[in-house]
């Protein structure tokens, strides 16, 4: 199953991995610069109402959705303006304070849990849609900006943003994540939205990614500065503005499910749908466990097997025809049980139900938490790396319905785990690293979307060699000289 220099890592670590779990993050020496002083001139810049040391309020702020302990900041600081942030960075940076910026919270991967304490900048109170740009379909909005709020704002332009991962978050916390979700097989994932970044480096200078005002579709003006901020994990600045691409909202739409007896079966119509050049606006994966759920969860009655949800966007013209060239597809491969939801009401209950999958998992065990695993593959290899995966589920004898942005090789497990119980909360933990391990040994990559935070550090080693994660190193020194920004995410 594993390559042999797979099997000697595994060998190697699997006493490890629970010790590296437990590790002791907390090196205090920044946090022992958050002194009375610091706080007072914290205040001087954003306000006294702007600053709290409440114990409330750092729990709050010191964890993300994940499974992650908890790290709480020494203090949070809300800021209401790019001076504000370019203000407290300086003083973090001239002190050597670490500073964390927070956007919703939603994250996966303990990107906000604060492991060595110092200053949460929460950015919320910026939610400023700074301009939409109707004919030229983009818009550009402040940090404080969450993804469903600016669809409502968007609601009578006639155009949509389309990046969904389901959970609510702020349009700068998924530039900061490179977030996708459903509609990425489409419309591609943030990495491919982003038009250009405000940034304020740690020093508090502020910087555009691709020049003041710039928001063309392609440029070829020098290095990536946007995308290297894509997916930066709050590691080398904070995004004050991000300005992203929009779409028009489809003329018509029909979300479709259906069954298959195997998982190869169920990926070889994905595979061919694509071939095809059908442009699909979802194609997502549920494996007979998460389907259970799904029908206890939201009371649906679907036949409990592997599935396909699909779902397609164009103009009415022309939509029935894809539609019909993927039902021979679903049929060729022995698919069954096909259903369309063409009325929004009925389309809407079907994708909130997908997206309450992880709730609709952990109801499976009362008390349990989620547990997300996150891995992606090329496509020809998922079949393999899936079944292989709900081998490694059954023997170690846990629940995992599987759920997936198939359509990009992206799949999770989502474990429903009671915290308490710790042999579960190991077992859980191998199965999502030996995961990871799989995938990269199938040219995969240990997360397709939810990031490394604090969680798969040790696993970007694997993933980009030592020296493509010193590289990253070095431009992370050449940004952030005092290692102030978020430190202990992505990097050991
Ligand atoms: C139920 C559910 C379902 C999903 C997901 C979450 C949940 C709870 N997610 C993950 C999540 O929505 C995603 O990581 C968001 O992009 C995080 O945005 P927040 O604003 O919440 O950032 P959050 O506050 O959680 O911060 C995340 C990271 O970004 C940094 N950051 C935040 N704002 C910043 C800023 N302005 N400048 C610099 N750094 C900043 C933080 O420091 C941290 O490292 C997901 N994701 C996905 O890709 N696909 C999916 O399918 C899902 N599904
Ligand atoms: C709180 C756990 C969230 C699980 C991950 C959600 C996700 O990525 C999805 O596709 O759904
Ligand atoms: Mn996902």
């Amino acid at each position: 199953m594993f390559s042999r220099q797979v099997k000697q890592f595994l060998k190697r670590s699997s006493s490890t991995l629970w010790p590296y779990l437990q590790r002791n993050y907390g090196a205090p020496s920044r946090q022992a610069k958050v002194t009375n002083d610091f706080v007072s001139s914290l205040k001087s810049i954003v306000g006294d109402k702007n600053v709290s040391t409440a114990d409330a309020v750092r729990e709050q702020h010191g964890h993300d959705e994940s499974h992650h302990e908890i790290g709480l900041p020494d203090v949070v600081v809300f800021a209401e303006s790019v001076q504000h942030v370019s203000e407290v960075s300086k003083l973090c940076n001239d002190n050597v304070v670490s500073l964390i910026p927070f956007g919703s919270g939603t994250g996966l991967e303990g990107g906000v849990n604060a492991l060595e304490g110092g200053v949460c900048l929460d950015v919320t109170k910026m939610d400023e849609i700074i301009e939409v740009n109707a004919e030229d379909f983009d818009c550009t909005v402040r940090p404080g900006v969450m993804r469903i709020g600016l669809n409502n704002y968007l609601r009578d332009t006639g155009l949509f943003f389309p990046i969904d991962p389901g959970a609510d978050a702020s349009v700068c916390g998924m530039c900061a994540t490179s977030a996708s979700g459903t509609n990425a097989v489409r419309y591609g994932t943030m990495r491919e939205n982003v038009l250009n970044l405000e940034v304020v480096l740690p020093d508090g200078r502020v910087i555009d990614t691709a020049g003041k005002g710039r928001r063309t579709k392609k440029t070829s003006a020098g290095y990536n500065l946007t995308n290297l901020f894509v997916g930066s994990e709050g590691t080398l600045g904070t995004i004050t503005k991000a300005t992203v691409r929009l779409y028009g909202v489809p003329e018509k739409t029909i979300s479709a499910v259906c069954h298959f007896n195997s998982v190869q079966e169920a990926v070889d119509t994905v595979v061919q749908v694509l071939q095809c050049g059908i442009p699909m606006a979802k194609l997502e994966f549920l494996d007979d466990v998460a389907i259970e759920a799904f029908n206890k969860f939201s009371k649906f009655d679907m036949t409990v097997a592997q599935s396909l949800f699909l779902e397609f966007h164009g103009p009415a013209l022309g939509l029935e025809d894809q539609f019909n060239t993927v039902k021979e597809l679903i049929d060729m491969n022995n698919g069954f049980g096909l259903k369309t939801a063409i009325e929004a009401d009925e389309r809407n209950k079907l994708w909130k139900a997908r997206h309450e999958m992880v709730w609709a998992c952990c109801s499976l065990i009362p008390g349990s938490k989620p547990y997300s695993t996150d891995v992606c593959v090329p496509i020809s290899h998922l079949p393999d790396v899936i079944v292989k995966t709900k081998e490694m589920i059954k023997e170690a004898n846990v629940i995992g319905p599987i759920v997936g942005h198939v359509g990009d090789g992206n799949f999770h497990v989502f474990f429903p785990v009671d915290h308490a119980d710790t042999e579960t909360f190991k077992k859980v933990y191998d199965i999502s690293h030996r995961m990871a391990l799989l995938a990269m040994d199938r040219n995969g990559t240990c997360t397709g979307e939810h990031g490394i935070g604090m969680g798969k550090r040790d696993l970007l080693i694997r993933e980009l060699g030592e020296e493509g994660v010193e590289a990253m190193r070095q431009v992370k020194k050449t940004f952030d000289p005092n290692g102030i920004m978020n430190p202990g995410k992505v990097f050991c």
